[in-house]
């Protein structure tokens, strides 16, 4: 079924899977698992506000071609995804698709895995817990700011191409990992969970949403010049694989496919790392985290079904070298695995504490009468989450999520090849 066709460089994500699809339309009819009953929330908020014209110009016209049934559903509210799932009748839907960010998507997984939870009386707040998979696979076609989700899986963000990974029903399981604090679970996350920098961007940035996606670069601007780093523990379950020596994770992935039969001996295999210090960054990354304005991502080597995270621990060293790291997120060939004030490790659960910061007096001396707590927030998918001490364990493709993953374009040969 699939085609290792590329040409157009620019956005090879869509090249093939416009080969894919001109080839494979023929066998629609043939596909079981494709669904055909669809509940589709467009979130006409987020982003450039182009979700509903993206739905109703771009995907449901191919819906209606396909003759998927879909059951629509413009989001009026924060939340109101999530309330929606946790009390709907499902019984005749056969998947749920989101038209929106990360944010949208975030809020349709918390929503059926919360659902799921219900249903079978396991309590999610148990940070021991293991979650009950959803029943129901999600689409996720992007028209958010980012789009995190959609580019890290399909490797582009166009939408029609989004929209075919649904119509033929290819899915694959997407890790989706908890965030407990010391009382319940806070929510789950498919992205990045960012402390430091990124949680300062983004509890400033929702003041400024008026301007669109530009409340990002605003923000970032504003607290890159004020950022002082933040103090904190981080203890680890790491696993052997370093992201760094790891391979890409793309179509038909053996590291996801062994994780997906159970094949790797988990704990045995893991140990426990205690990292203390001042920070720019904590993160730990789901998926790559590519986007257009970052095409390798946080971890260009994370994996989406290997039941494990990314941590990217960027320390406290000086304005420079925090433009560096954003600079090399913006790089389309370096990573930030070999900056040396960058340490990089592949984990299954993780805790972060956050420990008081030192401030000196100007004659240079430390008073304790200072000793202040100075506490970012987390940036959790691109939505705040205040506490700053907390529990994250990563769920082993908790959810099946639709798409045909990235695929490693064939560079065919031209006349202009060096011999
Ligand atoms: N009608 C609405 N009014 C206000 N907020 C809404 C509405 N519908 C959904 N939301 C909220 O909008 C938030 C942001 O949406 P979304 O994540 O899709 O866009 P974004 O933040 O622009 O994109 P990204 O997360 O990719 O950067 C979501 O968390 C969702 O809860």
């Amino acid at each position: 079924m699939q085609s290792r066709r590329s040409t157009d460089h620019s956005n090879p994500g869509q090249q093939l899977l416009l080969a894919d699809l001109a080839r494979d339309w023929k066998f629609l009819p043939r596909l079981s698992h494709r669904p055909r009953r669809i509940m589709v929330f467009v979130n006409p908020f987020g982003g450039k506000k182009k979700g509903l014209k993206i739905w109703e110009r771009d995907v449901q016209p191919l819906m209606n071609i396909a003759e998927v049934e879909t059951k629509l559903m413009i989001t009026e509210r924060a939340g109101h995804i999530r309330d929606t799932l946790l009390a709907a009748s499902m019984d005749d839907i056969q998947a749920v698709v989101c038209v929106g960010g990360d944010g949208t998507f975030a809020e349709v997984f918390n929503g059926l895995v919360l659902r799921a939870a219900k249903d079978m009386q396991i309590d999610p707040n148990d940070p021991d817990v293991n979650l009950p998979t959803p029943n129901l696979p999600v689409g996720v076609i992007p028209s958010g700011s980012t789009d995190t989700v959609a580019y890290s899986l399909h490797g582009t963000t166009d939408v029609q191409t989004a929209a075919i990974h649904v119509i033929f029903g290819d899915s694959t399981g997407l890790d989706l990992s908890s965030v407990h604090n010391n009382h319940s679970l806070v929510r789950l996350y498919a992205s990045v969970l960012s402390y430091g920098y990124l949680g300062d961007v983004i509890r400033d940035s929702e003041k400024f949403r008026w301007m669109g996606p530009q409340r990002y670069d605003y923000s970032g601007f504003k607290k890159i010049i004020a950022n002082k780093g933040y103090e904190g523990e981080i203890e680890l379950l790491s696993d052997p694989c370093h992201p760094a020596g790891s391979t890409r994770c793309m179509e038909n992935c053996t590291r996801c496919l062994q994780h997906m039969h159970n094949t790797v001996p988990d704990k045995e295999i893991s140990r426990w790392l205690t990292v203390r210090g001042k920070f720019f960054m904590v993160n730990g990354a789901n998926v790559s985290c590519a986007c257009s304005r970052s095409p390798l991502g946080f971890s260009p080597h994370c994996h989406i079904g290997d039941g494990c995270v990314d941590i990217i621990l960027i320390r406290h060293t000086s304005l420079l070298n925090n433009i560096r790291v954003l600079l090399r997120l913006t790089s389309k060939h370096k990573t930030l695995y070999d900056l040396p004030f960058v340490e990089v490790y592949r984990a299954r659960e993780f805790t972060f504490r956050a420990l008081p910061t030192l401030h000196g007096q100007p004659g240079g001396e430390i008073n304790s009468s200072r000793l202040i707590s100075e506490l970012s927030v987390w940036n959790c998918d691109g939505e705040v989450i205040q506490d700053p001490d907390v529990k994250i364990r990563v769920h082993c493709q908790l959810l099946k999520v639709y798409t045909r993953r990235v695929q490693e374009p064939i560079v065919e040969p031209s006349c202009f090849c060096s011999t």
